[in-house]
């Protein structure tokens, strides 16, 4: 059985609280939008997918128990008042904001159609919600797949293994399952062409030591825990092959948000001559945004650094910076931008995605919510 970072079913809609892994998997029952909102601002459930796909799902359930209205503008006034509260929850990753934008039109066209009701307003919204969870799942497995062919093509062409670093946790925890970057490496291990895997601890929440480590021990794939400051060592005498990260926001010249440290790793890379990826479904890339300087960057509360399982390990007194992410500029992303629409450079992207219709002919550059 693989991890579940959701349980869903229509009227159940369960979080495995990553906040007590790996010690415990707790399940935590959500029933709405708020309860939702404070689970994602809380770290309970996080990754750029994940929190998408949670937020959405929230606002299905409390339209299933029949919440908004009375009266069709009323409904469709409730429905993006409720995806906003969601959006504020983390503004860096744009899964969040794009889900808004497609939902809050999925109700307000329905809600124009001839003959609509709020009941049909509220079908269209849950199920365009509820099918969120098998595309982002089926979108990880072409991650997956695409770019475990890309990086074996262009790191070992002999067909020999290949040894991958990941930062951060991008796996079934932060998705629907299968992951992206970790996705690549399930392909590599599924095709048995992974060698190794090393994976970041990823402080100061440590989705490296406690999800992904977490994750490659449950599945078994070969892999060791490295400290963030073993990076450069473990490129320089490890045998990396590449790197593969994901991202909460590609923008349009191919600049990527990620987990702070993923831009050193990338400068790192750079300097060992280790191709560098970046892999994340489409629903991550924001071509609004021109380059990564206009991608606002969230700053998470001091404790989150200067404790460690409650228990404070930094001297009283000292100030704290504590960005959640940073930006890795294109140049540095040398392997490719791997979606489930190909594997692209930064370049490419551009293109690429616009030429990409979405849900009822969105493309990527609608506007937002
Ligand atoms: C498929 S998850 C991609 C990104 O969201 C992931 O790499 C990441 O940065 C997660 O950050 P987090 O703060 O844990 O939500």
């Amino acid at each position: 059985m693989t991890l579940e970072a959701i349980r869903y079913s229509p009227g159940s809609l369960q979080i495995l609280d990553q906040l007590q892994l790996p010690e415990h998997c707790h399940y935590e029952a959500l029933s709405s939008v708020q309860q939702a909102s404070e689970a994602i601002r809380a770290m309970k459930v996080r990754g750029a997918p994940a929190i998408a796909l949670v937020g959405c799902l929230s606002l299905a359930m409390e339209l299933r128990a029949g919440a908004g209205g009375p009266g069709l503008a009323a409904l469709v006034a409730f429905v993006r008042d409720q995806l906003r509260l969601l959006v504020a929850a983390r503004p860096t990753a744009v899964n969040m904001a794009r889900a808004a934008r497609d939902l809050g039109q999925v109700a307000a066209q329905e809600a124009e159609r001839e003959g609509a009701t709020e009941e049909t307003v509220r079908e269209r919204v849950i199920r365009f919600a509820e099918d969120m969870l098998e595309k982002d799942l089926k979108d990880n497995r072409s991650i997956g797949d695409l770019g475990a062919r890309h990086l074996l093509e262009q790191t070992n062409p002999r067909g020999g293994k290949v040894t991958v670093l990941t930062h951060c946790n991008t796996g079934a925890l932060a998705t629907a399952g299968y992951g992206t970057a970790l996705g690549v490496i399930r392909s590599l291990h599924e095709m048995g062409r992974l060698e190794h895997t090393f994976c970041t601890e990823t402080r100061p929440y440590n989705q490296g030591a406690r999800l992904t480590a977490f994750e490659l021990v449950y599945e078994q794939i070969p892999a060791t825990l490295i400290t963030d400051s073993m990076a450069a060592a473990a490129m320089a005498h490890q045998g990396v092959s590449a790197v593969v990260v994901g991202a909460d926001r590609v923008v349009a010249n191919g600049d990527t948000a990620n987990k702070i440290g993923t831009y050193q790793l990338a400068i790192v890379a750079k300097h060992h001559g280790v191709p560098f990826y970046v892999a994340a479904p489409s629903s991550s890339c924001d071509l609004h945004l021109e380059t990564g300087k206009e991608i606002v960057i969230e700053e998470r509360p001091s404790q989150e650094l200067t404790d460690l399982n409650g228990v404070r390990i930094a001297a009283q007194g000292i100030r704290v910076w504590n960005p959640a992410f940073d930006v890795t500029p294109h140049e540095l992303i040398t392997g490719g931008i791997i979606t489930e629409l190909g594997v692209f450079a930064p370049e490419e992207l551009r293109g690429a995605l616009s030429a990409s219709v979405f849900s009822e002919g969105q493309t990527l550059d609608s506007p937002w919510v």
